[in-house]
């Protein structure tokens, strides 16, 4: 269960999020309803741990405190975000994005379980586990996005506007997803402009104006309410179709707070015992190359001490996109020594891969482009494929037709070290890029 209460947030003096207070139990939808600028996404951040604000209240999982604690501790005790933007790998196949998915403690041992898991409710995923992620409908990487959460073990799930950009009938298939989830046991804190399919599956809803909770209901009641009508489904002479939520409304009502039998009233009205403004580490949410990064962690920890695995998650950095084309993983990637074993199974519904080599993966094809296609990075031959600088080829053929050649893979430490370095080079070279200015001699307008 997750247990929201006095959450304030604050950037500098804005004060975003004003003491609110929310519930989200196993095997429950719950919806967050708000205008835009109302703080229904600096209310999921905080409360995922990715909020640059300053942040104070209570936030609890399975009765742990788990506020002001790093993402990935978050996520190991069973809270995991779908942030908004899918966040997704895109030079990747679907089982590989899956795969870095469990990447925390509270996963790892269990990837195969949750592997299965994630098929069975999306049968489209294992259909589609080789193609590149890129090449999927909105619809599908959104699929892609939540089961790759969902392989983390999550009791609670947290989704930032999943239904953003999807077409009507792609937004259905979404909430019959979610019901899916939900059935399947897990809680899930949705925040969506769509009120009307989102009210639909919810068991119950929140409606937050101007960072206040300022009722709660169930989604039946919520549909039926004709002041949500008139606020969040275009009127009550609306019907059907998804509607613009409006834009901050100017007017509070008298009594805000929780709606009388709002539930449970004791956590909402829960007195702020935390220390105030605590600051959290993250401006946005977990992006790919932080995944990337802890995964690097992860498996340099098979190796050396956990007590050596407390480095900071790395900035954010968006990849590079691939020109090259993504080999499809139709054959075993050799594995790389020395190694620990394996745990096993899910090396066997991936073609015998798993973290450690998605990484190997991944730095590999970022040495051939920082090449420029023409030399190959340290332990990828000249005989790649990609190597040699191809001529694009289209992504049918990128999902289809390439293949990882039969060559030894870099051994895992280096491979983890150097997407290290190619991280830092990255961030060196957008420092640069921010701190550049033009010479005043240059000047254009003479001034
Ligand atoms: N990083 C930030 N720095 C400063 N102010 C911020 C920051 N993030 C959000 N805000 C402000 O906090 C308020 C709540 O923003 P938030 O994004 O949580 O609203 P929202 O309800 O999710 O809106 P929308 O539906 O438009 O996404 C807004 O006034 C916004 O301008």
């Amino acid at each position: 269960m997750l247990e929201v209460a006095g959450l304030h947030v604050s950037y500098g003096k804005h004060r975003a999020l004003e003491g609110a207070g929310l519930v989200v139990a196993k095997g429950e939808i719950v919806v967050i309803l708000g205008a835009n600028g109302a703080g229904k996404s600096t209310l999921l951040k905080a409360i995922c741990g990715v909020c640059e604000g300053s942040v104070a209240g209570s936030v609890r999982v399975e009765g742990r405190d788990i506020l002001g604690r790093p993402p990935h501790e978050i996520v190991d005790e069973g809270l995991a975000l779908v942030p908004e933007g899918r966040g997704i790998f895109p030079d990747m196949t679907v089982a590989e994005n899956l795969t870095l998915g469990a990447y925390s403690d509270r996963a790892r041992d269990e990837a195969q379980a949750s592997l299965e898991r994630v098929f069975k409710l999306f049968p489209k995923l294992r259909e589609r586990r080789r193609q590149v992620a890129r090449t999927m409908s909105g619809g599908e990487q959104q699929m892609v996005a939540i089961g790759r959460a969902m392989m983390s073990n999550p009791a609670i799930l947290a989704l930032d506007e999943p239904s953003l950009g999807l077409s009507p009938i792609l937004c259905k298939e979404l909430f019959q997803t979610l019901g899916t989830v939900r059935d399947a046991g897990l809680g899930l804190l949705l925040v969506e402009q769509n009120a009307r399919q989102s009210l639909a599956i919810a068991d119950r809803g929140y409606l937050l104006e101007n960072g206040e909770i300022v009722r709660e209901a169930t989604g039946a009641e919520l549909l039926k309410d004709p002041a949500v009508q008139e606020a969040y489904l275009g009127g009550a002479a609306a019907k059907g179709g998804a509607k613009p939520v409006p834009h901050a409304p100017d007017k509070r009502p008298a009594a805000a707070g929780p709606a009388p039998g709002a539930r449970p009233a004791s956590v909402a009205q829960m007195p702020d015992t935390r220390p105030a403004h605590v600051p959290t580490p993250r401006g946005t949410g977990p992006s790919p190359s932080e995944i990337a990064a802890h995964a690097v962690r992860s498996a340099q920890g098979r190796a050396t001490p956990r007590s050596a695995q407390s480095a900071p998650p790395r900035p954010a950095v968006k990849p590079a996109p691939d020109p090259t084309p993504t080999p499809a993983q139709s054959r075993p990637i050799p594995t790389p020594t020395p190694r620990t074993p394996s745990t096993g199974r899910a090396r066997d519904v991936l073609g015998g891969v798993e973290i450690g080599d998605l990484v190997a993966n991944a730095t590999s094809r970022a040495d051939r482009r920082g090449g420029g296609g023409t030399r190959p990075g340290p332990g990828v031959p000249r005989s790649m494929p990609d190597a040699q600088g191809p001529p694009a080829r289209s992504t049918t053929q990128t999902a289809t037709s390439a293949r990882l050649p039969d060559v030894p893979m870099p051994d895992l430490g280096s491979s983890a070290d150097r997407l290290r370095r190619i991280l830092d080079e990255i961030e060196g070279a957008a420092k640069q890029a921010e701190s550049w200015r033009p010479q005043s001699s240059t000047n254009p307008r003479g001034r």
